[in-house]
């Protein structure tokens, strides 16, 4: 586990403006040390800002985007397209505007996939897909990803991983399904702790005043079964990326370190 940073920017522009080119960054540090990189996507406000942002900064020409591997944290179990979906998002956003290889883009199955609607299968066939692309030499069947984004929601859900949820309890699978999500769809299927905790890197996005309680909960030493945000950290580093907003109800240890 790591200890969590918080890094505080102007506004929810500053923050998508400076998270996008950190993305950039993080990218090409990793394919300069390992010819490839890997990204996990969130869907959300802050989230699907970002890769707008992304897909505009200069920043984004040092990338080489058929070198990258592109998963998602959580998906809405909706037909393949729907406008709602965070594949949908995130291609309109980012991934039809750079040079990503259609092969690298790994999508989490939709509701009118080969699974039908049976969310479990897709579950499978997305933790079947994720094993596939761990290195054999790891013993790990999630690969190591070099960063995951995570939006926070207003009640302490990443991904899709909401509090008091079974899905929390889950130690054994990558990817789970996710029924009665009080936030709809309440068909999702998301990546568990597990697979998240799995990445070199986790950043959690977060940005207005509807989010400040969510962020002083995750970071005030809540518990991940009631506090999803809490749960979510990377193996290296672990930061939380936020606005003003967002940030105003920090804890005093972590607003000392806040930057602006
Ligand atoms: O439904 C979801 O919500 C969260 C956060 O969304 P936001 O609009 O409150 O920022 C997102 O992280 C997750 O991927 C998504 O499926």
């Amino acid at each position: 586990m790591t200890t969590p940073t918080a890094i505080v920017h102007r506004d929810s522009s500053a923050l998508a403006t400076a998270t996008a080119a950190r993305v950039a960054i993080r990218l090409v540090d990793a394919q300069s040390a390992r010819g490839d990189a890997s990204i996990v996507l969130t869907g959300g406000g802050a989230g699907i800002a970002v890769l707008a942002e992304l897909a505009r900064t200069p920043a984004r020409d040092a990338v080489d985007w058929s070198r990258l591997d592109v998963w998602w944290g959580d998906e809405r179990f909706l037909r393949s397209g729907d406008s709602e979906r965070n594949e949908t998002q995130a291609r309109e956003a980012l991934l039809d505007h750079v040079g990503v290889d259609p092969e690298r883009v790994h999508p989490i199955p939709a509701s009118d996939g080969r699974d039908g609607a049976d969310p479990g299968l897709a579950a499978e066939r997305y933790a079947a897909e994720l094993a596939r692309a761990a290195p054999p030499e790891s013993g790990s069947p999630i690969p190591a990803f070099d960063v995951c984004l995570l939006g926070v929601g207003p009640d302490t859900h990443v991904a899709s991983l909401f509090p008091e949820q079974p899905a929390l309890h889950e130690d054994e699978r990558a990817v789970v399904a996710v029924h009665d999500a009080p936030k709809p769809p309440p068909t999702r299927i998301s990546l568990t702790f597990q697979a998240i905790r799995s990445a070199r890197e986790v950043w959690l996005l977060a940005s207005g005043a509807g989010k400040a309680d969510a962020v002083r909960q995750a970071l005030g030493g809540a518990g991940p079964v009631q506090v999803p945000a809490a749960g979510a950290y990377g193996r290296s580093r672990t930061l939380f990326l936020l606005d003003a907003d967002s940030a105003a109800g920090l804890p005093p240890e972590f607003a000392s370190r806040g930057q602006r």
